[in-house]
């Protein structure tokens, strides 16, 4: 259809959308709130995490999300339907909007990898000819069509969560929710099944919520971010704003310092944060010219992260004097001395599984 001209087109709307969400659990007349006023939104196509401690609310908020549990007050609008202010049968309908994978994929041990597939779509009355088609269609995507007949108990881990997945998206949800799903799986299966989670928001749009305790899960994978800490959001943003932003526990957590060499005699220890667009590569070099002196690299961790260089380094300046911060403005960096520049993984997020070689 034509736009009108000079009419500005109306923001998309987002597909998730929780607003002030709250659950508060109730026994012998106590009330516990695990969920305070949480609210987060996802446009299509995105990929989002929630990542927390345990006992944050990660779970909770999950099932409130697919309405397994009925939140205590606020909205969770799915493309645009408030999923809270539907009665059950709507509600059912509704439901299928949002596929759901778990740590545990949850199969039916009785059943084969088929059977379980089809399970969702026997539920929906789906004709038995049209099953045997999308079965096969979703069980090719995860790549486990040699797997069909298989019972869950001959699969690995992988395989199980690839089924859990292609469950998930039998009646083609607009949203996928993971709750921990690759918990408890080895590095390389993670990555395989992060990367299948990709290729999925690639290939049909999907909207994808993470929610995990791994910071790792979180740098490979998802577009934003939310920390959530005792039922509360504290910080959320795009990935890259939160990584190029010096002052962002989140950000320091995704892409943590690892311990430095020690500062030589006579220097001062200053870190740098890479995140501008455009970065000097050869800024060191430039430096220790410009100083007429050797400046040390003491450490860290520079990544590449959607095409530009993040991360941070510290190295070693020789002369007291010199205000690094205002020199490496103009190369894209921003430098604050190692002593105003806070740990080096802050404390919001140093009970997260920040990678096995982060600096405690
Ligand atoms: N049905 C319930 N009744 C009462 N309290 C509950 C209930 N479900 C969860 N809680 C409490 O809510 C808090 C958050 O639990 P939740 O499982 O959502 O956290 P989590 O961040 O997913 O933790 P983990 O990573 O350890 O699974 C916990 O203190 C838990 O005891």
């Amino acid at each position: 259809m034509a736009r009108s001209a000079g009419r500005a087109e109306p923001p998309e709307a987002p597909v998730i959308d929780v607003r002030q969400l709250t659950k508060t659990f109730r026994r012998d007349g106590v009330g516990t709130t695990v969920l305070d006023a949480v609210s987060l939104r996802l446009d299509a196509g995105r990929i989002g995490g929630v990542i927390g401690p345990s006992g944050a609310g990660k779970s909770t908020l999950a099932r409130c999300i697919n309405l397994l549990e009925r939140p205590t007050g606020g909205q969770v609008l799915v493309d645009g339907t408030d999923l809270v202010a539907l009665d059950d049968r709507a509600l059912q309908a509704a439901r299928r909007r949002i596929g759901t994978i778990f740590q545990s994929a949850s199969l039916l041990s009785s059943r084969t990898v088929t059977e379980n597939v089809a399970l969702p779509l026997e539920l929906a009355g789906v004709p038995r000819a049209d099953r045997r088609r999308r079965v096969a269609e979703l069980l090719d995507r995860v790549g486990l069509l040699a797997h069909a007949h298989a019972h869950p108990a001959q699969l690995s881990g992988g395989q199980r969560q690839r089924v859990g997945i292609a469950r998930a998206l039998a009646l083609r949800p607009a949203v996928l929710l993971s709750d921990e799903a690759t918990s408890g799986l080895d590095p390389e299966t993670t990555a395989s099944i992060l990367a299948l989670l990709r290729e999925l928001r690639d290939d049909l749009g999907l909207t994808i919520l993470l929610i995990t305790h791994e910071m790792d899960v979180v740098r490979d994978v998802c577009d934003e971010v939310a920390l959530l800490r005792d039922g509360r959001i504290v910080e959320q943003g795009p990935i890259t704003s939160l990584v190029t932003d010096p002052d962002s526990a989140l950000g320091r957590g995704l892409v943590p310092q690892r311990p430095t060499l020690a500062v030589p005699v006579g220097h001062v220890a200053w870190r740098v944060t890479y995140g501008a667009a455009a970065t000097d590569p050869a800024w060191l070099g430039t430096l220790a010219a410009r100083l007429g002196a050797p400046v040390p690299l003491l450490g860290g961790t520079v990544e590449a992260l959607d095409g530009r260089a993040v991360g941070h380094v510290t190295v070693a300046v020789p002369d007291p004097a010199v205000d690094l911060a205002a020199v490496l403005a103009p190369s894209g960096l921003r430098a604050a001395r190692v002593d105003d520049a806070g740990p080096a993984v802050p404390d919001a997020v140093a009970d997260l599984v920040v990678g096995p070689e982060a600096a405690r």
